[in-house]
């Protein structure tokens, strides 16, 4: 590779986990320096590649540090020299219809731009009353969305619905349930009222101007209404990344049985749905076969924020990622990660605005190269802030690599994680039936010892889970 690159492995200079105002300062500080992107550096000096022979791969936990990191000094290592300053302000904040920004962040504080209730409000169905009863009560009644209505005198009452506007000079709501009407037709509470009763006073939740959510929350179906509540049909947020997939692979079939060799592509029908449920917004699934020029082409063409390749990372006659991003002078962030399945994952900076994932082909060893790189980096881009960790203890012993952290499929029964069989690299069997992804540490895990669980977003219901 000819630009300034990490070796893998390097450790990070500042390991502190990365922080969602950092994030954000991403779409509002858009020329800020750089602090650490894992890249090993001489002392006061660019980032330097290490010869190939001291080359290994980075330990599980820090290569997810390194992609988490990466999106935050894109932009400052394109003005050094891998320019694609076209780019622009892509990160920028973006103003969207409420019904497009479910599992975005917010970019700009959530202002109330009404008083919340905006007018005095009857809190029940029942009677608007002015002073101490009993009441007249007046022929035309009260429902909510109707104009303002006539104001009150004392010793009037009006029926009133809920949501609607109390008349001017009302006192109290008087609740349907505690009202008797008498022979004269008089209205007559059956219990003590207090002044104010069952009334929502105009701005009892908010005034106009009031922050209601600061930059860096999460919008929820819960913030949607709110927003909705507080006058907003858009709101400025995070843009959702931008992906583009590359299938690596001549023996691919895109239907049908299996034969002659040949084999269906598990990775396209997966990856673009798992790739939303991690809040990016799949642009294009291109097929490049064994092509090392079209792979080069489709690379250098990219847009996106992030590209993933799949296959072709190992040492095969037809493993072209390597060779390719030597070509196109990307940086080599992570080449490998001690993690079984997917140990040939990569990460690369491959322009200034973008990365690139390099997938092993082997459709569970995908799996994980996906949470271990594309995840954090994903995450990173849309300032989401990290899963809270969490363990539970496995319910039965699993074997561990002897130096690799192992990811294995579990489901969650109880307070317990069970590991799943058909976990081998070339197995999507376990994962499809799995809650969970449990981190098993080298040497293994003792039956009853806690694991680290990776969630699957689709299993815990998150709010990334839309598949939209
Ligand atoms: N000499 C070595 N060989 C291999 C090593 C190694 O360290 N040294 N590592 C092995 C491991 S582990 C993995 S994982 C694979 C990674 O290989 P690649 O990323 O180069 O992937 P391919 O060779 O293209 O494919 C591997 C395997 O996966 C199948 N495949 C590929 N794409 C798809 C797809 N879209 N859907 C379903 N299956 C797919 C492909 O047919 C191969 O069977 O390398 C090992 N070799
Ligand atoms: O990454 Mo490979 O599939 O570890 O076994």
């Amino acid at each position: 590779m000819t630009a300034p690159g990490t070796p893998a492995g390097a450790p990070a200079a500042d390991t502190d986990d990365l922080d969602v105002e950092e994030a954000l300062a991403l779409v509002r500080e858009p020329h800020r320096e750089p602090q650490d992107d894992g890249a090993a550096r001489p002392p006061g000096g660019p980032a330097v590649r290490q010869p190939a022979e001291r080359h290994t791969a980075t330990p599980w936990p820090h290569a997810r540090e390194i992609a988490a990191r990466a999106a935050r000094t894109a932009r400052a290592h394109g003005r050094q020299g891998t320019a694609d300053s076209s780019a622009g302000d892509r990160r920028a904040p973006v103003s969207v219809p409420l019904g497009d920004a479910l599992g975005l962040v917010l970019a700009a504080p959530l202002d109330a731009l009404t008083d919340l209730p905006s007018f005095d409000t009857s809190a029940m169905d029942g009677w608007a009353v002015a002073g101490p009863g009993p009441w007249q009560v007046r022929e035309e009644g009260v429902l909510a969305g109707h104009a303002q209505p006539e104001s009150l005198t004392d010793g009037v009452a009006v029926r009133i619905a809920t949501g609607a506007r109390v008349p001017a000079d009302t006192t109290a709501v008087l609740r349907t349930e505690h009202g008797r009407t008498d022979a004269q037709g008089r209205l007559h509470p059956t219990r003590e009222m207090s002044h104010g009763q069952d009334i929502r006073p105009r701005g009892q939740e908010c005034r106009t101007g009031d922050q209601l959510l600061p930059v860096g929350t999460l919008v929820t179906p819960a913030v949607l209404g709110l927003a909705a509540a507080a006058g907003y049909d858009t709101v400025t947020v995070v843009p959702r990344p931008g992906v583009e997939v590359l299938i690596l692979g001549d023996e691919l079939l895109t239907e049908g049985l299996p034969h002659d060799g040949l084999i269906r592509d598990a990775l396209g029908p997966m990856l673009p749905p798992w790739l939303r449920a991690l809040g990016a917004d799949v642009v294009a699934v291109r097929r490049i076969g064994d092509d090392a020029r079209a792979l080069r082409k489709a690379v250098t063409a990219s847009r996106a924020d992030l590209v993933i390749t799949t296959g072709g990372t190992a040492a095969g006659p037809v493993d072209h990622v390597h060779p390719v991003l030597e070509r196109v002078g990307a940086e080599l962030l992570v080449d490998g990660v001690k993690v079984r399945p997917g140990h040939p994952m990569l990460l690369a900076r491959t322009k200034e605005h973008q990365h690139l994932v390099g997938l092993p082909g082997n459709p569970l060893a995908a799996v994980s190269g996906l949470l271990t790189l594309a995840e954090p980096l994903l995450r990173t881009l849309a300032a989401r802030p990290a899963p809270e960790p969490y363990t539970l203890p496995l319910k039965e012993a699993v074997q561990g690599h002897p130096y690799d952290t192992r990811l294995i499929p579990v489901v969650l029964r109880g307070d317990h994680a069970v590991p799943l069989h058909y976990n081998g690299p070339a197995m999507l069997r376990g994962i499809a039936a799995a809650d969970a992804l449990a981190v098993v540490p080298p040497g293994g895990a003792r039956q009853g010892e806690e694991a680290e669980l990776l969630d699957l977003p689709w299993a815990t219901a998150g709010i990334g889970v839309c598949f939209t």
